[in-house]
């Protein structure tokens, strides 16, 4: 891949958790403004690389991380750089919708408020972040209703719209359907696919349907190694390693 395709990386990772090794030589990247999925056995590790990226071990005293995580050219683990201005580029969804206990307004209002985004400037990029996240018609007339009050699928897309309204450059996705019902979950990937004109993503699923619905590429993790990786027709159709044949087939997960 061209450097200037790579969005983000990740090289030479290895994880400890305690004396528990999960990330073990990782050399990974992501390519810019496409879809990539990490599958892969429940326990492998997919969910813990996908949370290196956004600095989300920082508060666990007993992981220890070696290696070198790149965003474009920056360092994600600079000394001088804050966990803040790392998610303000690289946003995160979780696998459950976790609307702050707040209107539908102020769960956007919220961040923007706390990055400094003046006031005159944010009522036009709620707008926009709701119409972006495809729910803007679904909840225009009740901005001030509890977003808790919404069904599983708009919370989650609400805190698309949250993510997105920040203007990160990547969004990570921790299987961010896996709550939801089929129709749902087929919103949640007509928006996927339609965000990634404007930004990177890197969705954690164990869904292989969804991976080839949605992902440009695939990433096969086992037992805290990425066993194989490539472009998602070709690593579902022509997986070059055994096992990966044998878990795209359904024989083990
Ligand atoms: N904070 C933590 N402290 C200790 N061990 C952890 C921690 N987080 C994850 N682990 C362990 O690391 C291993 C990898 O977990 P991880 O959640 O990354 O796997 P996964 O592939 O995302 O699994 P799943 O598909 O079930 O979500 C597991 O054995 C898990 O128990």
């Amino acid at each position: 891949m061209n450097k200037d395709d790579i969005k983000l990386s990740a090289s030479s990772v290895n994880l400890w958790f305690g004396n528990k090794q999960v990330l073990k030589n990782i050399n990974v990247s992501f390519p810019k403004n496409q879809i990539t999925a990490l599958i892969g056995p429940s326990g492998c590790g997919k969910s813990t690389l996908l949370r290196c990226f956004n600095r989300m071990h920082d508060l666990s005293p007993d992981a220890r991380i070696e290696g070198k995580f790149l965003l474009e050219q920056q360092d994600l683990y600079e000394n001088d750089l804050s966990v803040t201005q790392v998610r303000s580029r690289i946003g995160m969804v979780f696998q459950k919708a976790n609307p702050f206990p707040k209107s539908i307004y102020e769960n956007i209002n919220y961040g923007l408020k706390i990055n400094d985004v003046p006031k005159e400037k944010r009522q036009s990029i709620i707008e926009n972040a709701l119409k972006e996240s495809y729910i803007w018609e679904e909840v225009k007339d009740e901005m001030q209703k509890p977003a808790t009050r919404l069904s599983g699928g708009q919370q989650q897309r609400l805190c698309i719209a949250r993510a997105v309204s920040l203007r990160p450059e990547v969004i990570l996705m921790d299987e961010p359907c896996s709550a939801l019902d089929p129709l749902s979950t087929l919103k949640i990937e007509e928006l996927i696919v339609k965000l990634k004109k404007d930004y990177t993503i890197i969705i954690v699923t164990h869904n292989m349907q969804q991976a080839q619905r949605v992902a440009d590429k695939t990433v096969f993790m086992y037992l805290g190694e990425i066993i194989e990786e490539g472009d998602t027709k070709t690593l579902f159709s022509d997986p070059k390693n055994d096992l990966t044949a044998n878990y795209v087939k359904g024989h083990f997960g």
